[in-house]
């Protein structure tokens, strides 16, 4: 295992061991959170936890946890979320992040702000000073408001971009059937105004800006070879 996925899998195991037995956790995306999902499969297999159910934020989420035994509940079927894990692609010394890396950030929103607690997992190559330093801010749009969404960002001071898939032709699809705008923005001095100012765009379904979501920040590291885990 290289020495990044070293760190995801320290963070994912740290998370898993905050899991406590009869607890609903609101399970993230992304390649960190796999390794924390991948965790609790381990513990619940074991025995070592009972009785928890999982609240996915996307078809990555449901997918692994069906593999892994874990049972799902839909937002409907709970009167709250106990604890949520998922991961990011910047987080600033505030404990502001910027998701949406893999596309999932709108149901990440709803899961993650409605956990009494949101622990967040990194390797410390997310940490940054200032948001949209090292990574374009994903905007979730309707395909019909494309093109008005695209001019609105770029009056908002942006350099809009329609994500393209990697392997796939022609746009990322997201899980809701919508498109993915990535916006770099040179500066954000205030993210939770640009985070409104983006979500009140007519066509916006949800901008990757989580302010004052976070709990905790668990942070991977290694160090002379030995993978470590921070909290912040
Ligand atoms: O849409 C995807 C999510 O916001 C992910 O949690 C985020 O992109 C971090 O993913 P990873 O752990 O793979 O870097």
């Amino acid at each position: 295992m290289d020495a990044v996925n070293q760190m995801k899998k320290a963070v994912g195991d740290a998370a898993a061991q905050r899991v406590k037995s009869g607890m609903v956790v609101g399970l993230g995306t992304g390649s960190t959170t796999v390794m924390a999902i991948k965790a609790i499969g381990e513990r619940l297999a074991s025995g070592d936890l009972k009785d928890i159910k999982g609240v996915p934020t996307s078809f990555q989420a449901i997918v692994l946890s069906r593999e892994l035994g874990i049972p799902l509940v839909s937002l409907d079927e709970v009167e709250k979320i106990d604890i949520a894990i998922d991961g990011a692609d910047e987080v600033d010394p505030q404990k502001n992040l910027i998701k949406g890396g893999g596309a999932a950030h709108t149901q990440e929103k709803l899961v993650d702000s409605l956990a009494e607690e949101f622990i967040v997992v990194v390797d410390s190559g997310k940490i940054v000073d200032k948001l949209g330093s090292t990574f374009l801010l994903p905007v979730e749009v309707m395909p019909m408001a494309i093109t008005p969404v695209t001019r609105a960002l770029t009056a908002l001071g942006g350099q809009p971009e329609l994500r393209m898939g990697v392997k796939k032709a022609g746009p990322v699809v997201t899980d809701q059937g919508n498109l993915v705008i990535d916006v770099k923005f040179n500066d954000i001095p205030n993210p939770a105004e640009l985070e409104m100012k983006i979500n009140n765009i007519p066509g916006v379904l949800e901008n990757g800006l989580f302010v004052g979501v976070a709990d905790i920040v668990l942070i991977g590291d290694v160090i002379d070879g030995q993978p470590s885990v921070r909290e912040m």
